[in-house]
């Protein structure tokens, strides 16, 4: 208690400290008046100063009695606000009265006990086949002792949970089950795992989970909308497909999620921002969001989960800046819960991120380490492709590539497979434009879905895909990443992506959600850059390495780096350092 704090009261007690000073003042000049007057007169006035004192006593322990139930009472609420442990709980800021205080004190000790628990009922040999099985790994710099949940009946209770938004899932799978005790318990986590293995509700269960139990603040910032969560994913389609997700959960606990993406009507999104009492949930595009943040449309002050989507791509030189300013538009890593998922975890973003995070709990899924030079693991996760995709790679002459992809279209959609979904990835926009009017004029029902087309266009490309008005889809890169289109048979490299990285996302479209999926690419000797890398991830998922593409060699070509070129060397910055004595 301050010391201006110290002699403050209740209004109430105030009143009651006034009138019995008045009873005083009083009782003095009746006092001195019955000095002059008869026993009778002074004993009367004795009794009525017992009774006076009798009902102040009588006044006071009412009062006490009051105030003693409303505090029960509001203890009572706040305990079931806090039934799930929460992070943020102390990142409230600004002056409080020492009640509140001694009240957060409770809440913090109440949240720290329970994060600490397990929330699984497996048991431990259970746990631990589990783990084996489905090669998790958890790092978790805490050490705590939470362990994965095996069944959805093992989460928490709560509002959202009740409702049962899993009932179309048999289990979790295994990045949803070793992530969400960590992130239910409001720790920051990296997730890495295969293409199509349930990222998104990995994270987008503990978002609306958090949402769900802290009350909005009230606000007097009436121009912009302040969302309690940020989403960023780095394409249009991405950031809806997240969105609509997002918002299936969100909607079953009353919250709010808007989806805001460049090429689309600012006007238009301003509304719905409005419209939907200012949104809960934002799910955005950088470029998009940072406008928004530069007109004030939108506000992250009071942002408590952030997360990025395909994080390693966010992080990159691409799109590093805007990452920056729009986690800096947040409030500090300590006062918010930061969660960044991916498929592919290259080791130059990692610093980075870690750097966006507070003690960070990484949970990798799939037998990704590497035998270092002494022949121990290095610790280093590696590039993995699903392994559910059967991968073929032929080496071809440059010049006959769109020969070869007619027919190998052809020999796909032979008879009853004739409508089979069939994605075909080329690099440049002009290559994309080039190759579906090629298909086109030999009569194959195809779209496109690239950068040079307007977002109505594209929107158009890929409903049509999906709801299989047209059973090939030629895209560029801005498909590569996350889209989770059902039954696409086989993906096409009709040109080698710019990275490795981008190869495994192109083909993880097809074999999603524990199904099986073909991948074929036409490799040709502009391509030999990526030969040393393409063979490293056909020898992991245990494909056959074609002798023609050997003989463009096995090494591992270094990626230049922005500012030093060749020279740079990717260094692993999560390694500890070796002690030489000389
Ligand atoms: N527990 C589950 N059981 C079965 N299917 C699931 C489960 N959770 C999610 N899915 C489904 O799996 C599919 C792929 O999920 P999602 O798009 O989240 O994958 P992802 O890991 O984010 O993939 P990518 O790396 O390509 O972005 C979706 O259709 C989703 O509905």
């Amino acid at each position: 208690m301050s010391a201006g704090k110290k002699h403050a009261r209740p209004d109430g007690e105030e009143q009651a400290v006034r009138s019995s000073k008045k009873a005083k003042t009083d009782e003095v000049a009746n006092a001195t008046t019955d000095a002059d007057g008869s026993d009778l007169k002074a004993e009367k006035k004795k009794q009525k100063k017992k009774d006076k004192k009798e009902k102040e006593k009588r006044e006071r322990g009412e009062k006490k009695e009051r105030k003693e139930k409303k505090e029960n009472k509001e203890d009572a609420n706040e305990q079931k606000d806090t039934e799930i442990p929460d992070a943020d709980a102390d990142a409230e800021s600004g002056p409080k009265a020492e009640k509140t205080d001694k009240k957060k004190d409770k809440k913090k000790s109440n949240k720290s006990k329970s994060s600490e628990e397990p929330i699984a009922s497996a048991s431990d040999d259970e746990i631990k086949a589990y783990l084996t099985k489905e090669e998790i790994k958890i790092e978790d710099p805490s050490n705590s002792p939470l362990q994965p949940i095996l069944k959805f009946t093992q989460l928490p209770t709560s509002k959202l949970i009740a409702k049962k938004p899993f009932a179309a899932y048999n289990a979790p799978t295994p990045i949803q089950a070793a992530s969400w005790p960590f992130t239910l318990a409001g720790r920051d986590a990296i997730g890495i795992a295969e293409t199509g293995s349930g990222k998104t509700m990995a994270f987008a269960l503990p978002c609306v989970e958090k949402l769900s139990i802290h009350s909005k603040k009230a606000s007097k910032d009436y121009r912009s909308t302040r969302p309690r969560a940020v989403i960023v994913a780095p394409t249009r389609e991405l950031a809806m497909q997240t969105h609509e997700a997002v918002s299936g959960l969100a909607s079953q606990v009353g919250l709010t999620a808007v989806c805001i993406y460049g090429g689309a009507s600012k006007d238009d999104q301003r509304a719905l921002l409005r419209k939907n009492s200012g949104a809960d949930i934002i799910t955005a595009t950088p470029g998009r969001l940072k406008d928004f943040l530069s007109d004030n449309t939108v506000n992250l002050g009071d942002v408590m989960f952030a997360v990025l989507d395909e994080a390693d791509r966010m992080l990159d030189k691409g799109f590093e800046d805007d990452i920056k300013l729009i986690l800096g538009g947040c409030p500090p890593k300590e006062e918010r819960q930061t969660l960044m998922f991916t498929a592919t975890w290259p080791t130059s973003v990692r610093v980075l991120a870690e750097s966006f995070m507070v003690n960070p709990v990484k949970v990798t899924i799939g037998n990704r380490t590497r035998a270092g030079e002494d022949g121990n693991s290095s610790g280093t996760v590696e590039l993995q492709a699903n392994s559910r995709i059967e991968q073929k790679v032929e080496v071809v002459d440059p010049r006959g590539k769109e020969q070869r992809l007619l027919e190998l279209l052809r020999e796909a959609q032979k008879g009853s497979a004739k409508n089979d979904r069939i994605l075909v990835f080329c690099l440049y926009k002009k290559e994309a434009v080039r190759v579906e009017q090629f298909l086109e004029r030999r009569g194959i029902r195809v779209a496109s879905i690239h950068g040079d087309l307007r977002q109505d266009q594209r929107t158009k490309s890929l409903e049509a895909f999906k709801a299989g008005t047209t059973s090939v889809l030629v895209a560029t890169d801005v498909a590569a990443r996350g889209l989770d289109i059902p039954e696409v048979k086989l993906v096409i490299n009709v040109t080698f992506p710019l990275t490795i990285e981008d190869y495994v996302h192109r083909i993880g479209r097809t074999g999603r959600a524990g199904k099986t999926g073909k991948a074929i690419t036409l490799f040709t000797e502009h391509d030999k850059a990526h030969s040393g890398s393409l063979v490293n991830i056909l020898k992991a998922a245990k494909q056959d390495v074609p002798e023609d593409l050997l003989k463009f060699g096995t090494t591992v070509k270094k990626k230049a780096h922005d500012s030093y070129g060749a020279f740079y060397k990717d260094v692993d910055m999560t390694k500890k350092a070796t002690k030489i004595t000389f």
